[in-house]
């Protein structure tokens, strides 16, 4: 019955834990009696609700589907968890087996074990030649590493390039990853020798003097007997993952150890996104996501296998929490431990406060804009960058008084950004909607982070009322829903421009609610309630912010300084995000053109549904947004010289995302393989290139494309 319980669940993603043992000198230093692991606890509630809790924390649990104790060997993982991935292999399944934990936790002893104790990987590998023996299949090796800086490099021919990795019609394609096809254990273990050889061995760049750290991945490759692939099986033992805080080092180190973290963040993400069937997975987001994107996803199966240190380490903490909120009930058991054991969980946050990862940001963003009435225009922006890490209850926590003025200044300057756009909109003849708010408004949407459940919104109104009204709503935290409303931390602002015969008027309300950060727990109406004491301030703040307008930036410049210090890279403070929002709102409004007209048709047909497509004036005569606002002709001509820019990236990505293969060798850069590569990414989505900086998924650096533009633009003039 355990060989079946991927099927038995039906689960797409299974979490197990795996407590190491002591070892070496550990084992030796410690009294007999006291070997045994006492900061785990693991509590079987049931069958299907196994919880784990650390040190006398024993209220905060995290669901996970087994532990594995650390007398527990891994024989007795493989045969009940991995088995039956084998199994499902010859039957056309992918599938992925990961270990990942802190660093020392043991996840190269669960993958690849030692002589007298096989890992997982070695295991799988004596029942894939046995099927496959008796199946007339074929078994073939690779093996690969990805370093910090997302390389990744084949472990059997350590001196070729970096392997590219591609989809060929849905499956991903390895061009310059070596196969070798294995017919006996003692093969593959030579195989693995070898490539443990070029991935520890080699003498290291530049005499450091710590050792690189990178994940190692083995794919089995199961093939038909004319040579067709069946399927694939990944075994990968992640880098440890370490919080640079806690770490001294020079710099680089530190944003090395960084790197591999965001890869990490990255692919625990996608895990968590596959388990609660999010329609976006990122899977872009890293080189280890991308390469195992074919055994993540369809019916694919996962396991993580979270490795647990035999003693006390935060970071095994912090893993184990991202690891398991990939199991289906997880939400409502960490969130439920953690409400009701704020008071505790906080002197178990305090005593490592440093440790602790901070804010968070998402991975993500979807700019949507939609105008019911006159116009229909959804745009996507996605940032290339991976942000790592998601929302999430550990993270509000953390989000300090601090951030939280840093972030209302923000978001007062978000909204005064917006505030001026809307000025200026109303002043001249573009209108980008108008009629009644909710039916007619114009509704921007920031969504940033990967959950559903934990996004950051504006939601921005632009009508011609009488009163004409933008409407700016941040939320930066969690929206109301049943297991996440209880860790909510949110921004709101709401910013009034009222339009009385030509004066504007403009009331702003700032609304944070504390209440993430006392572990209070209130409904979403209880939380209607009790924000409105913060409602109050907002004058106050308002008015410093009025009138330290400057001083916003040196906090800024401050906070910024104290996150470099700390390397923090991965875990940008909220104020960051909302300057993230911030600047996605001016680069919405840059991008509309100046030129854009929307045709008068007062009054307004409410019945009008059909969007239709905004005329684009081609001439560049200065209009009256222009002549408004430009103070010299000086100024003038900069804003058309950066209206032209961006213009000419807009037509240069769209060219990307239509042109046919020959048209696309006629630009620079762009030869026989990159054509056709584009041609693949559109086939996977169909408007892949949506800014700049996803040119880097067709190897371009942002170097590249500034030369690349720069020379398109010079050819204009020749
Ligand atoms: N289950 C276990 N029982 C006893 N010793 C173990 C067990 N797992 C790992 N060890 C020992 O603990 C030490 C660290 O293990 P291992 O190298 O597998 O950790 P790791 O998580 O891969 O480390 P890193 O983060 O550096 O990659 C090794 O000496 C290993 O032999």
């Amino acid at each position: 019955m355990d060989s079946k319980r991927f099927d038995r669940a039906s689960r797409k993603v299974r979490v197990v834990t795996r407590i190491r043992g002591f070892a070496g000198p550990e084992a030796n230093s410690e009294p007999a009696a006291s070997r045994t692991v006492e900061w785990v606890s693991v509590n079987r509630e049931n069958l299907e609700d196994v919880t784990i809790s650390f040190g006398d924390q024993s209220s905060s649990r995290y669901s996970v589907d087994y532990c594995y104790k650390e007398d527990e060997d891994n024989e007795l993982i493989y045969s009940r968890e991995v088995k039956p991935l084998v199994s499902a292999a010859f039957d056309g399944h992918n599938s992925t087996v990961i270990a990942h934990g802190a660093r020392g936790s043991g996840k190269t002893h669960a993958i690849q074990g030692s002589a007298e104790r096989p890992g997982l990987a070695v295991l799988a590998i004596a029942e894939f030649l046995s099927v496959a023996e008796k199946n007339g299949k074929n078994i073939a090796v690779s093996f690969y590493e990805v370093d910090h800086q997302e390389r990744a490099m084949d472990l059997l021919n350590p001196e070729k390039p970096p392997i590219l990795v591609f989809e060929d019609h849905g499956r991903i394609q390895f061009k310059g990853l070596t196969q070798v096809l294995v017919k006996s254990i003692a093969e593959f273990q030579n195989l693995y020798s070898s490539a443990c050889f070029a991935l520890k061995g080699a003498p290291k760049k530049g005499g450091c003097e710590h050792v690189h750290r990178s994940h190692m991945g083995l794919i089995v490759h199961v093939f038909s007997q004319n040579g067709s692939l069946v399927s694939k099986v990944n075994f990968v033992d992640l880098a440890g993952y370490e919080d640079a805080r806690k770490k001294s080092g020079d710099g680089s180190y530190l944003a090395e150890i960084n790197k591999i973290n965001k890869s990490i963040y990255a692919l625990l993400n996608v895990c968590h996104a596959l388990s609660t069937n999010e329609s976006r997975v990122a899977y872009r987001e890293s080189k280890i996501t991308r390469m195992l994107q074919d055994s993540l996803r369809g019916t694919s199966k996962i396991l993580l296998v979270s490795c647990l240190n035999p003693s006390f380490c935060q970071d095994t903490i912090y893993m184990v929490s991202l690891a398991s909120r990939s199991c289906h009930w997880i939400h409502r058991a960490f969130l439920d431990s953690t409400k009701r054991n704020a008071s505790s969980a906080k002197q178990m946050v305090n005593s490592h406060k440093n440790q602790i990862p901070k804010s968070v940001s998402g991975t993500a963003k979807k700019l949507h804009v939609s105008s019911k009435l006159l116009d229909k225009k959804v745009v996507v922006a996605k940032k290339s960058a991976i942000k790592g890490r998601k929302l999430f209850d550990e993270a509000s926590h953390s989000v300090t008084k601090a951030e939280k003025e840093i972030a209302v200044a923000q978001v007062t300057q978000a909204s005064k950004s917006l505030l001026d756009n809307s000025l200026l909109e109303t002043g001249s003849d573009v209108v980008l909607n108008s009629g009644m708010e909710k039916k007619t408004g114009n509704h921007v949407v920031l969504n940033s982070g990967m959950e559903k459940k934990t996004r950051n919104h504006v939601v921005l109104n632009s009508g011609m009322e009488k009163k004409t009204r933008n409407h700016v709503v941040l939320n930066s935290g969690v929206e109301k829903d049943d297991s996440f409303s209880k860790a909510r931390e949110n921004v709101k602002l709401d910013l009034m421009v009222q339009n009385d015969d030509s004066s504007f008027n403009a009331n702003i309300e700032v609304e944070l609610n504390p209440l993430a950060d006392q572990g209070i727990s209130v409904d979403e109406e209880d939380h209607q309630k009790e924000h409105t004491p913060y409602a109050s301030n907002y004058s106050e703040v308002l008015a410093k912010i009025v009138q330290e307008d400057h001083s916003i930036n040196k906090e800024n410049n401050n906070s910024r300084a104290i996150r470099d210090d700390s390397l923090a890279i991965n875990s940008p403070p909220i104020s960051s995000q909302l300057q993230d929002l911030s600047n996605s709102l001016k680069m919405l409004y840059s991008s509309t053109p100046s030129c854009m007209q929307i045709p008068k048709t007062e009054p307004i047909p409410l019945d009008i549904v059909e969007p239709k497509t905004p005329t684009i004036e081609q001439n560049m005569s200065i209009n009256r947004w222009d002549a408004m606002n430009a103070k010299s002709p000086w100024e003038t001509f900069s804003m058309r010289g950066s209206g032209m820019k961006s213009s000419l990236v807009q037509e240069y990505l769209r060219f990307l995302n239509t042109a046919n293969k020959e048209e696309l060798k006629k630009l620079k850069g762009i030869g026989e393989k990159r054509a056709t590569f584009i041609l693949e990414l559109r086939e996977e989505s169909p408007e892949p290139f949506k800014s700049l900086d996803d040119l880097k998924d067709i190897g371009l650096s942002a170097k590249q494309v500034k030369g690349i533009m720069k020379k398109e633009v010079g050819e204009l003039f020749s």
